[in-house]
């Protein structure tokens, strides 16, 4: 639970990053745009008064910076698609055919930077939305150029401007697909991540599982030991072990056959699963020896614990599905003491497991 709430915050903290990357990119598209109305307007190309030129800087710049307000505080993650491009991009339109409808002259150059807008979108929106928002630029563009041309219609050449809403449209599409291939090559990229992800995961799982119960296996169980031992070593917190024993299971193989012996491992450990306490932990060391660790207990809590699991586990029989009628364990408890080892704690509890077992098995003792 607690690793897939680091995971989840690790993936909103690398989307984060994105978005404050994919948000200084429009920035600089969008700078490198006004430096050249700027120029434009300096050799007076731009045809706008200062103060009229100056409003649409605002407006242009203060709208940006909204847009890279809402994607810093992360406020956009709340959206399937954070980053806004589809706005973004249709933004950068506007503003790119406003401006060209101003500079007749160049009116190509001032548009080419939507180029740029279409590819950082394309990280972005899928082919389909490129081919729609190129189709779109291009309307934008020719109602732009009839503005232009009603306005202006003597000095302009229509041929000379409709060879470059032309050329424009074509690099637009043109774009627009290439984009949608890096967008297929992202979605791919996604997910071999995400498979390869979980195959980390199974891996992971695979390492710490027992294969027949499904339970901690021992190395787990023996990290486990180790960090517990940790934990009271540096602050004082006690912890206990049961070495739980089924008895006699020699004998359960030997008359009923191997895989009835699997059979009764796998009920007991969905059983003492099931009983178990939010934070202890159970897994099984081998054949037919099990290990429950609970944090924070004595061996008085524990000889409890371990008292319970055999008196439930009494109760189990497998005699009307033709296995054996009643399995018994028995249980060594050890509480673990100052300056003693991982390997000494369980040897005591071994011990313990050792008193039960001459003392008539199906009993618990404590070491
Ligand atoms: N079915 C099955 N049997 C297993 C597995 N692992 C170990 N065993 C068997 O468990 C039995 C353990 O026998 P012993 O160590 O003599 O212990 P016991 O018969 O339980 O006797 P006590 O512990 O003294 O009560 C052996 O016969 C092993 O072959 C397993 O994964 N599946």
């Amino acid at each position: 639970m607690n690793q897939d709430l680091r995971q989840a915050e690790m993936l909103t903290l690398s989307e984060k990053r994105l978005l404050k990357r994919h948000s200084r990119s429009a920035m600089a598209i969008m700078a490198m745009h006004t430096l050249l109305c700027v120029v434009y307007f300096q050799f007076g190309y731009f045809a706008v008064e200062l103060d009229q030129g100056l409003l649409m800087l605002f407006v242009v710049w203060v709208s940006l910076f909204a847009y890279q307000l809402l994607l810093a505080t992360g406020w956009t993650l709340r959206f399937s698609e954070p980053s806004l491009s589809l706005p973004m991009v249709l933004h950068f339109m506007v503003v790119f055919m406003v401006s060209g409808y101003y500079v007749d002259e160049f009116r190509l150059s001032v548009v080419t930077l939507f180029f740029a807008g279409l590819l950082l979108a394309s990280f972005r929106l899928s082919g389909k939305v490129m081919i729609g928002v190129a189709m779109l630029a291009s309307v934008a563009y020719a109602m732009m150029l009839w503005l232009a041309m009603n306005d202006r219609w003597v000095e302009l050449s229509f041929s000379v401007e409709a060879l470059q809403w032309l050329v424009f449209s074509m690099i637009s599409v043109s774009f627009a697909i290439t984009g949608g291939g890096i967008n297929r090559l992202r979605d791919a990229l996604a997910d071999k991540n995400h498979q390869l992800a979980r195959a980390v995961e199974q891996v992971r799982e695979m390492a710490i599982r027992d294969d027949l119960t499904g339970l901690f296996n021992r190395r787990h169980l023996l990290e486990v030991l180790e960090r517990q031992r940790a934990l009271f070593a540096r602050k004082g917190l006690s912890f206990a072990i049961c070495y739980v024993d089924l008895d006699h299971f020699k004998q359960i193989n030997d008359r009923h056959g191997h895989d009835w012996g699997d059979r009764v491992l796998r009920r007991f450990s969905a059983l003492a699963l099931a009983g178990m306490r939010d934070g202890d932990y159970f897994g099984r060391l081998g054949g037919e020896e099990f290990l429950l660790i609970l944090p924070q207990s004595n061996e008085q809590g524990a000889l409890r614990v371990a008292e319970r699991l055999r008196e439930r586990w009494r109760e189990e029989s497998f005699g009307q599905e033709g296995g054996p009628n009643a399995v018994s364990l028995s249980v060594g408890v050890a509480a673990c003491q100052e300056d003693e080892t991982v390997d000494e704690l369980l040897n005591r509890a071994d011990q313990g497991l050792y008193r039960a077992k001459s003392g008539g098995r199906n009993q618990s003792r404590v070491a």
